[in-house]
């Protein structure tokens, strides 16, 4: 395929033909999508059209990311704070992790499906590792699991890619490592911290990683690392030079009221919508005016009502119909 013929047909490009049988939501009144593959990725940061990878967390979100034409579906750790309330994403259990996945599974069929090895998960040994990974494609039903890490972690990725269960890598800034990184910082400002990460980034690409995300580290580094790669990166705070983009569902919906990084972009403000959905139902249940008597009701017939009004009447003279014994 030509570079021209990839750019033109733009996020339908996939070479994989739709699948027989696959969900498709006539009410959404999109376009049907092909299924995102490894290999449709690729094509996509050859073309240079960005990527987009949001996260999602349970059927409904991970139905939007399907409906509204999210490249990547992304499982990620941050589940352990945005939406299970933890402090920290090494919290986060692998029970955990699967119950979510599968939840956001059920409402996926066209973006890759990929989920973060939660903290402690891949690093005991490679045994584990497998176990786990199998765990999340298996029970989780994801295709893909994203681990943490740079050099360290080369021969768990190499052992994952060659029993076909896809990596993606995440290099520079390492949430699950936080408190021996001392804090959420910008990594890869030093040229030599910028070189380790390169390093980081060609030795995930040599062990079978399809992709890297590439967190928190200067846009001119995000740009260079891409340019250097074959497989495509996936940037949060790395510039636009990327192939494709991330972000945490709750901080694109302004759902999330924690901290926010400087690499966040707030899209829609669905906390508003949720304050006055939450109050306007409060309200309305406390002054009446919900329900409506016609149009929030049910109504019965006015014969059986009679009757039934007859019937109590009669109890309530003496009829053979006891009241509860209590
Ligand atoms: N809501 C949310 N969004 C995320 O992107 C996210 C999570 N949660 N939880 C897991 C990790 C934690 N992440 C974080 C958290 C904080 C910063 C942050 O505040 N960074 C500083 C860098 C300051 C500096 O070193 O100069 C910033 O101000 O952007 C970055 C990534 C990314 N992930
Ligand atoms: C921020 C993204 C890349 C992530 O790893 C997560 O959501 O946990």
């Amino acid at each position: 395929m030509t570079r021209s013929i990839l750019q033109s047909s733009r996020r339908w490009m996939s070479v994989r033909p739709r699948e027989i049988g696959q969900d498709v939501d006539l009410k959404d009144n999109h376009t049907p999508r092909k299924k995102v593959t490894i290999q449709s990725l690729r094509e996509q940061a050859v073309a240079q059209t960005p990527i987009t990878m949001l996260t999602a967390y349970d059927f409904p979100t991970g139905r939007a990311c399907e409906s509204y034409g999210i490249d990547v579906t992304l499982v990620g750790d941050s589940l352990a704070q945005v939406c299970l309330g933890y402090d920290s994403t090494t919290r986060l259990t692998m029970d955990d992790m699967v119950h979510h996945s599968r939840a956001v599974a059920r409402g996926s069929t066209s973006p890759l499906l990929v989920a973060d090895m939660p903290f402690g998960s891949y690093h005991t040994n490679v045994e584990d590792a497998v176990g786990n990974a199998v765990r999340l494609v298996r029970e989780g039903r994801v295709e893909g699991v994203k681990l943490e890490g740079g050099e360290e972690i080369v021969e768990i990725v190499r052992k994952l890619t060659s029993i076909g269960i896809p990596v993606m890598g995440h290099i520079g800034l390492l949430p699950q490592r936080h408190t021996s990184m001392s804090g959420y910082r910008v990594q890869g400002k030093t040229a030599a911290d910028a070189k380790g990460i390169l390093r980081s980034a060609a030795a995930l690409q040599g062990a079978g990683a399809f992709s890297i995300v590439l967190e928190a580290i200067p846009h001119a580094l995000g740009s260079y690392i891409t340019s250097k790669l074959s497989i495509p990166t996936i940037g949060i705070g790395a510039g636009p030079g990327t192939s494709g983009q991330v972000l945490v569902w709750d901080d694109v919906m302004s759902t999330w009221s924690g901290h926010q990084a400087k690499f966040v972009r707030r899209f829609a403000d669905v906390r508003s919508e949720v304050e006055k959905g939450v109050m306007g139902y409060i309200g309305a249940v406390r002054c009446r005016t919900f329900p409506d008597t016609k149009k929030e009701s049910y109504e019965m017939d006015k014969a059986e009502w009679d009757l039934f009004l007859k019937l109590e009447d009669d109890k309530g003279r003496g009829g053979d119909e006891p009241e509860s014994s209590e």
